[in-house]
């Protein structure tokens, strides 16, 4: 008889936890990790009509993960960084093996507050404007090797130029052997670190596979050695002078160990090069659609302001912003259990008609009011928003402005480009494909 009402009891007890559980797909968790990395975002999009703005994915070897979607939860999401939402933990799996145990990318807490306060300063609107001349000039310099009449890849080409503003710019190298070095070097360090033979590969399996020179990991960590052996010695090199505009020169100062500052440039290169260089080709691929906007640019500077702001919001670059939660969070009627992950999902988040009216259309008036929309948010959030920000939005700035000045551009084919995952980010799925014809003559600024 107890037993039999014992279990009853459990029977309810469960079905009320179940409850307090946001509602989400019943697939085993291996069907529902292939169907993200096959149908992203068109699935979030289907959970989303389907169960409402707040729903559970699971992925398989994870904690289950909750996203939302409207404005207003995903800032009591932001609001648990300030007791236990942990952003490191949630990236550590991935990326600790690329940027190492001292990244602020990885790093939760005390250690991680340390560092950012090292990374916010050299970072801020102010610094980073002084980078514009040079920014442009790389930019000009990288542009006039654009093949002409024929159609490419936009989206690799502006990495090309990402790429070079942080060997430069941030790492502050010149030299230009070690230049060319670091451009071959890097996009197969971030290629193979990326791969999922690298990133998913069970710790276990680390030191055999390392072992076997032919393997992904054994070639992932030669060119690791390779990229460090150089920001070493330009870390030490550098530690004998003064000063220096790049962020490595403001970085020496700051207590840091020559192993936390690699660590953090690797850091800046990982977070900033291919999310800058996405945000610029999806800036491409809604301009060429629109007549009317480009009509404007380059010459408008606060228009051209409002459409890289809009172009961020209907084509964010990074999906998500996920935090393990440190304990128990209740969250639009439910109650997410500590050890889960919950975040936004930043796309839908954008078309939240709360936070922006008529969300579907492509409006960067909405932005030229200067008013901040806490709806908006392409860089994150809480005290985790990106350190890169200001940057990142310097960068597109410029950059479009230097190719609408020197190039015209079309898109050889109208349709929009589809939205495909790759790593963290939603890129276009032709990489924005265009032809570019000289302007003649070039407009000057
Ligand atoms: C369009 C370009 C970029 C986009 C869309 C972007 C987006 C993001 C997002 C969504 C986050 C997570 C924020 C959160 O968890 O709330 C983030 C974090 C971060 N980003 Fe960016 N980012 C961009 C460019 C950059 C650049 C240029 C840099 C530096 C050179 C950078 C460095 C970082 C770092 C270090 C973090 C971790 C901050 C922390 O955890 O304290 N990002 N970024």
């Amino acid at each position: 008889m107890v037993s039999v009402y014992t279990s009853v009891y459990d029977v309810r007890i469960s079905t009320w936890r179940q409850s307090m559980i946001p509602p989400g797909p019943k697939l085993p968790a291996l069907v529902q990790t292939a169907r993200f990395m096959a149908a992203a975002p068109g699935a979030f999009e289907a959970y989303h009509r389907r169960y409402g703005p707040i729903f559970t994915v699971r992925y398989a070897g994870f904690p289950p993960e909750v996203y939302v979607t409207t404005a207003e939860l995903a800032e009591q999401v932001y609001r648990t960084d300030q007791d236990g939402g942990q952003a490191g933990a949630a990236r550590r799996d991935f990326l600790q093996h690329l940027v190492g145990a001292h990244s602020v990318l990885t790093l939760d807490g005390e250690s991680w507050w340390r560092h950012r306060k090292t990374l916010n300063p050299p970072l801020r609107a102010k610094q980073v404007a002084g980078y514009h001349d040079e920014i442009a000039a790389i930019a000009a310099e990288k542009i006039a090797t654009w093949p002409l009449g024929r159609p490419f890849a936009l989206r690799d080409r502006m990495q090309e130029i990402t790429l070079e503003i942080i060997i430069r710019l941030v790492f502050g190298i010149s030299d230009t052997g070690r230049v060319s070095r670091l451009r071959a070097l890097l996009p197969a360090l971030i290629r193979t670190g990326g791969s999922m033979q690298v990133a998913m590969l069970p710790d276990r399996l680390r030191g055999p596979a390392a072992r076997v020179p032919i393997t992904p990991y054994a070639k992932f960590l030669r060119l690791r050695t390779a990229v460090d052996t150089i920001l070493f010695d330009e870390i030490r090199r550098r530690r004998g002078t003064t000063g220096g505009t790049d962020v490595l020169g403001r970085l020496l100062g700051t207590g840091l160990d020559d192993q936390e500052i690699r660590d953090e440039l690797i850091t800046l290169l990982i977070a900033g090069h291919e999310t800058t260089a996405t945000g610029l080709a999806w800036a491409f691929e809604r301009m060429l659609r629109m007549p009317e906007v480009l009509e404007r640019l380059p010459d408008d500077d606060p228009y051209l302001d409002a459409v890289v702001k809009e172009v961020l919001r209907v084509r964010p670059v990074v999906y998500e912003a996920p935090r393990l939660l440190g304990s128990p969070l209740r969250l639009g009627g439910y109650e997410i259990p500590a050890g889960w992950y919950a975040g936004p999902y930043i796309p839908l988040v954008h078309r939240d008609p709360a936070a922006f009216a008529e969300p579907g259309e492509f409006r960067p008036e909405r932005f030229l009011a200067g008013h901040q929309n806490r709806g908006w948010m392409p860089f994150g959030g809480g005290r985790r928003f990106c350190v890169g920000a200001q940057l990142a939005l310097l960068e597109m700035r410029v950059i479009i402005r230097e190719v609408l000045c020197r190039l015209e551009l079309t898109a050889p084919d109208q349709a929009p480009e589809a939205r495909r995952l790759a790593n963290v980010t939603l890129a276009p799925a032709r990489l924005t494909r265009v032809i570019a014809r000289a302007r003649t003559p070039a407009r000057t600024e």
